[in-house]
């Protein structure tokens, strides 16, 4: 960690310095025409690259992304057609497209793109490379060679033609970025009009009727290919074969894709066509009900169920909806069956998300971030919300391509680590394509450093027509832009990683007035102590017990910000010195607190003791004198070495039966807790209670940041007043830790007895409930 202040260098990861200089010595030189790609060479480099995908350790992939990662805004009849002979490199061809056609299947790139090589209409071969198009990247094994077989007809809006200064590789390609600019022209497509193609391309035989493309799309849909299933609905539909089933099929997977603005819009309209037989048109009604639910329009599942009142599987619906309703508008859930339920990491809560008396505002010093929009209480709950999107992360790990891949930005000079974040990114595209109102809720998130200005939180809702074509999405996307919100704002627990919209304006503090916890994938917020109106919303970004100067390097390098929360200032106050002794002292404390953890005697259990009661003095004297007042007691750093200490003395304790020693245990248990910031009012260790005083002995506005290791040490403390006898202070104790939980998670002793089960069987006691 250095001594002076951060600079860009600290936080760049070395291989990218060079990348970067000669990404940068490119762009300085001016467009030119290069001689064409021959067809042979390009066939040739395609193979060697495929025969490589099968090839297992075929070694770290790293991919580069571009500077700045472009995609195009103009509508395809604005631009004007140029070919193969046309290209320049170090271009983008604004105003143009190219219309070309597949002459071989596509070649997976073991990261993020596909390799293809392709012709003009004059026969001209051109390398192409479709980089972070999702939905390909997401397509099943086989399913993107149906996608695009030989002699798929392509339409690249305003391409980039790149050299790759490997001399090794030394083919000029166009390189398209962002998926919106690739568009797959079907044989009715204007575009083709009077295009003739001069090659003799053998190319794949595609169906040639309605009725065939519908068996094909069965197929597909059987072995869930979705994609290539919607595809060939919508060839069958064109055809005009069976049209109304079609449509009602595809609306099934569309909701298989997630798409169901476009999946409602399907069954609509196959409903009303009036050519459904009774059972079809009941599946209309249910695929419409499925589509408004996870719209989370429930309000409009109960209108349209109604016209289905006795059918059992609507009348199901028409309960979950009311559930929802419910929950959005009181914020009860059961929490115990959600925790329950969260034990099993795949866990996906079907709940409304909750919203509480929150807002998005900007402060004066033009940071943007969430405020509570009236007073509020420790434990009042201000957000329960599912994932916009989200990957679990086992199954990132078990998506192809290459175990060492890393997803590398160049604009950002950070390599993400990353098959999840590009998976994350995959879901992000594949959720906006049917809808524009997501897509622009995701332009008014942070978007990093490196991008244009997040857009106004929340954009103003519009309608999004369905989609024209499953290939085709309904916006055109901004890739670099997008990328960035994922990397900015994703959030991770233990077995997901997800986007979640409104947790995403919230601000960090390494002394925040908020906690969140996963329930499954949905995230949950709650306020961790009494909140005045127009209060700031917090949470932590990262653990923050580890010393300020990591802290401070962590949040630079992801977050590219400085912290200047109450324990950063104090902390930086302290002076560089004195944490660094700090630090020392705090190497010196981990390899007593082992010690303790191995040892068995009581002598030894003494001398370890008594270094540990010196080191904490010693680590005491590292914080300037002010350090307690400004940072309200938090001195993180010092809480394990106090636990280490406690169970020392509690050893002894027990090793000697000495309550006294017990009493000490006691004693740094609560110290640790009030370096994590909780306020004790009692810290009487023996003797007769505060009299006529049945509150509990700590300052019930706050609760520490840090649930866990809190709640386990209230429960160490009560246990340890049992093991003494002081059954009235244990019972005290037991009280906080039951209420904290409560805090906490928001379920009563019921929760707190399902989530502490083990520590309550383990240190029999049910007596104090
Ligand atoms: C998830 S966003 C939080 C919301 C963001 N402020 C916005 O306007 O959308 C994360 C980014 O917010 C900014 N940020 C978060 N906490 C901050 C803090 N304590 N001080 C300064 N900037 C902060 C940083 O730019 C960080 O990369």
């Amino acid at each position: 960690m250095p001594k002076r202040k951060l600079t860009m260098e600290d936080l760049t990861d070395v291989q990218l310095v060079g990348l970067k200089e000669e990404a940068e010595k490119q762009a300085s030189l001016p467009p030119e025409h290069v001689p064409l790609v021959n067809r042979k060479d390009l066939l040739g480099t395609l193979e060697a690259t495929r025969d490589l995908e099968n090839e297992p350790n075929r070694g770290q992939a790293t991919v580069i992304v571009q500077w700045p990662q472009k995609y195009s805004t103009t509508k395809i009849d604005d631009l004007s057609r140029i070919n193969a002979a046309d290209l320049m490199i170090r271009k983008t061809h604004k105003g143009n497209y190219l219309l070309c056609r597949t002459i071989c299947l596509p070649v997976f790139d073991g990261g993020i793109g596909f390799l293809l090589g392709v012709e003009d209409p004059q026969g001209n071969p051109i390398y192409l490379k479709i980089f972070n198009h999702a939905m390909l990247l997401e397509a099943k094994e086989g399913e993107i060679n149906a996608i695009m077989p030989t002699g798929t007809v392509l339409v690249l809006r305003e391409p980039s033609y790149y050299t790759n200064p490997n001399p090794e590789v030394p083919l000029p390609y166009i390189m398209v970025e962002s998926p919106s600019d690739v568009i797959f022209a079907d044989f009715d497509n204007p575009i083709l009009r009077g295009v003739s193609w001069k090659s003799k391309l053998i190319v794949y035989p595609r169906a040639t009727t309605g009725e065939a493309w519908k068996a094909e799309a069965l197929k597909d849909f059987k072995a869930s290919r979705w994609l290539s299933s919607a595809i060939c609905f919508t060839n069958s539909i064109k055809y005009g074969f069976d049209v109304q089933v079609s449509r009602l099929n595809r609306a099934e997977v569309y909701l298989r894709l997630g798409w169901n603005n476009s999946a409602l819009h399907d069954a609509q309209v196959s409903f009303k066509s009036g050519t459904l037989t009774d059972d079809l048109k009941r599946k209309a009604v249910v695929r419409m009900v499925k589509a408004l639910y996870a719209m989370g329009r429930y309000r409009e599942v109960l209108e349209t169920a109604s016209s289905l009142e006795g059918d059992k599987l609507v009348c199901e619906w028409i309960t979950r909806a009311n559930q929802r309703i419910e929950e959005q508008n009181t914020g009860n859930y059961d929490w115990l069956q959600l925790f329950k339920d969260g034990k099993n990491v795949n866990f996906s809560p079907d709940i409304a998300d909750f919203t509480g008396p929150i807002e998005v505002k900007t402060n004066s010093n033009g940071l943007r971030g969430t405020y509570v929009t009236r007073d509020v209480k420790v434990g009042e709950l201000l957000m329960f919300h599912k994932p916009a999107f989200c990957v679990s992360l086992a199954d990132a790990e078990k998506k192809k391509g290459d175990s060492g891949f890393l997803w590398t930005s160049l604009p950002k000079l950070r390599a993400s680590n990353a098959r999840d974040e590009l998976q994350l990114y995959c879901k992000a595209v594949q959720c906006i394509w049917d809808d524009r109102n997501m897509y622009n809720t995701l332009l008014a998130l942070y978007g990093g450093d490196t991008v244009a200005e997040p857009k106004t939180y929340p954009p103003p809702f519009i309608a999004t027509p369905p989609l024209k074509h499953p290939t085709r999405p309904c916006v055109d996307i901004d890739v670099d832009y997008l990328q960035g919100v994922v990397l900015s704002n994703s959030f991770e627990s233990d077995s997901w990683k997800g986007l979640y919209v409104a947790p995403s304006l919230l601000n960090h503090s390494c002394a925040p007035t908020a906690r969140r916890e996963f329930i499954g994938n949905a995230f949950a917020l709650r306020a961790i102590q009494d909140m005045k109106k127009g209060e700031e919303l917090t949470l932590t970004y990262i653990e923050p017990h580890v010393s300020y100067d990591e802290r401070r390097f962590r949040m630079m390098k992801s977050w590219r910000f400085s912290c200047e929360c109450i324990v950063c200032q104090a902390d930086d106050e302290d002076g560089y010195d004195a944490r660094e002794s700090r630090r020392a002292l705090r190497i010196k404390m981990n390899d007593i607190g082992a010690q303790i953890n191995k040892a068995r005697d009581a002598p030894t259990l003494r001398r370890l003791a008594a270094e540990a009661k010196t080191t904490i003095d010693n680590m005491r004297r590292t914080y300037h004198e002010e350090h307690s007042k400004k940072a309200g007691g938090r001195k993180y750093e010092l809480a394990q070495p106090l636990r280490h200490l406690a169970n020392a003395s509690g050893h002894i304790g027990r090793a000697d039966s000495d309550a006294s020693f017990i009493r000490q245990s006691i004693d740094a248990k609560m110290q640790s807790l009030t370096v994590y910031g909780m306020k004790i009012v009692d810290k009487s260790l023996s003797g007769p209670l505060p009299s006529g005083n049945s509150s509990l002995p700590v300052d019930t506005s706050q609760v520490t940041n840090f649930y866990d290791i809190s709640v386990v040490t209230l429960i160490e403390m009560a246990h340890s007043f049992k093991e003494i006898g002081d059954k009235k202070r244990a019972k005290r104790w037991f009280d906080v830790a039951i209420w904290m939980e409560n805090v906490y998670s928001g379920g009563g002793i019921p929760v707190f007895k399902f989530r502490r089960a083990t520590q309550l069987r383990m240190l029999s006691l049910s007596d104090l409930f």
